[in-house]
């Protein structure tokens, strides 16, 4: 027979949204968000014994991000998932970590006739700022800040060649190629010691998420790339050389492939190497290729 090995549960998809009014320069500012709650404990005969009397209702901890996004600051979202987690944690005495994902939305201000709007807003893209915040009582907080979903293309300076060649391959060595791929990047934190040490460090969060965004698209638009696997592992080293507080860098990129089209049957139209310029973009099978960089821990001794 089994035995009870792993457990934790929440409720997922609780989308937040709240609006910050400056009422001296009547200017707002909106945060939309979905969050996914999920705790551990001793909970263990919730599932082993149908013992409820352990359950925090998921609809209670839904109650609870609205109540908490009301009483504090909803952004930056590793500072409101901390508070989050940390809330369950300190309420409940059988309830020893929280897990709290969020997935911030964009809503991007509006310029109209040159100038910022003080009220509309407009989703530039699918783009979206991410964190998984782990809170373990007594332990610390664990925070993982990302980009997902970023969609980025250089239609040249990208290089693939000299790589394995054997009776399995038929990928001609390429010199200039079109590189197409959705960024999921993330940092993770060296661990926070509690609410406070999050508080401290709270202007860090959006100035790495800038800077990683920044250095995310300096690397992919000016380098001459190699490989994904060069650029994205100099993407690392440089987000890892600009937060001091960041024990590691992660990457996942898919390789989005765009196809030549030989046309040269109708009348020798020419569209392959140098003069190709209608190509077909592949929606699958694309390459995925994933890095983690940590920090060097013997560089710092
Ligand atoms: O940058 C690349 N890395 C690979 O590992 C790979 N494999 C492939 O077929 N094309 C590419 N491109």
């Amino acid at each position: 027979m089994g035995y009870l090995s792993a457990a934790r549960y929440g409720k997922d998809n609780v989308r937040v949204y709240k609006v910050e009014r400056d009422e001296a320069t009547k200017t707002h500012t909106v945060y939309e968000m979905t969050v996914c709650v999920l705790l551990e404990g001793e909970i263990d005969t919730s599932y082993t014994e149908a013992d409820n009397s352990v359950v925090v209702a998921t609809d209670s901890m839904k109650n609870t991000t609205y109540i908490m996004a009301k009483q504090n600051p909803i952004h930056p979202p590793e500072l409101f998932a901390s508070t989050l987690g940390n809330h369950f944690v300190q309420k409940y005495k059988h309830i020893h970590a929280a897990h709290i994902s969020i997935v911030q939305h964009r809503w991007t201000r509006m310029t109209v006739d040159g100038k910022p709007h003080p009220h509309s807003f407009f989703r530039d893209g699918n783009e979206k700022r991410v964190v998984q915040a782990d809170i373990y009582e007594g332990k610390g907080i664990e925070i993982r800040s990302g980009i997902s979903d970023l969609l980025v293309l250089k239609s040249t300076g990208s290089e693939f060649h000299h790589f394995v060649r054997d009776d399995f391959t038929t990928l001609p060595d390429v010199y200039d190629r079109i590189l197409s791929t959705s960024v999921d990047a993330g940092w993770k934190w060296s661990t926070f010691s509690g609410l406070d040490a999050v508080k401290k460090a709270v202007s860090k969060f959006d100035e790495t998420w800038t800077k990683s965004r920044e250095i995310t698209f300096r690397l992919f638009a000016t380098e001459e790339s190699p490989s994904v696997q060069n650029t994205m592992y100099k993407m690392c080293q440089e987000i890892l050389a600009a937060q001091p507080l960041v024990a590691a860098v992660d990457y996942s990129l898919p390789n989005k492939h765009y196809f030549e089209i030989d046309l040269s049957w109708h009348h020798g139209l020419k569209n392959t190497g140098k003069d190709a310029e209608v190509y077909a973009p592949q929606s699958d099978p694309n390459g995925l290729i994933k890095c983690t960089v940590s920090r060097d821990v013997k560089a710092k001794l």
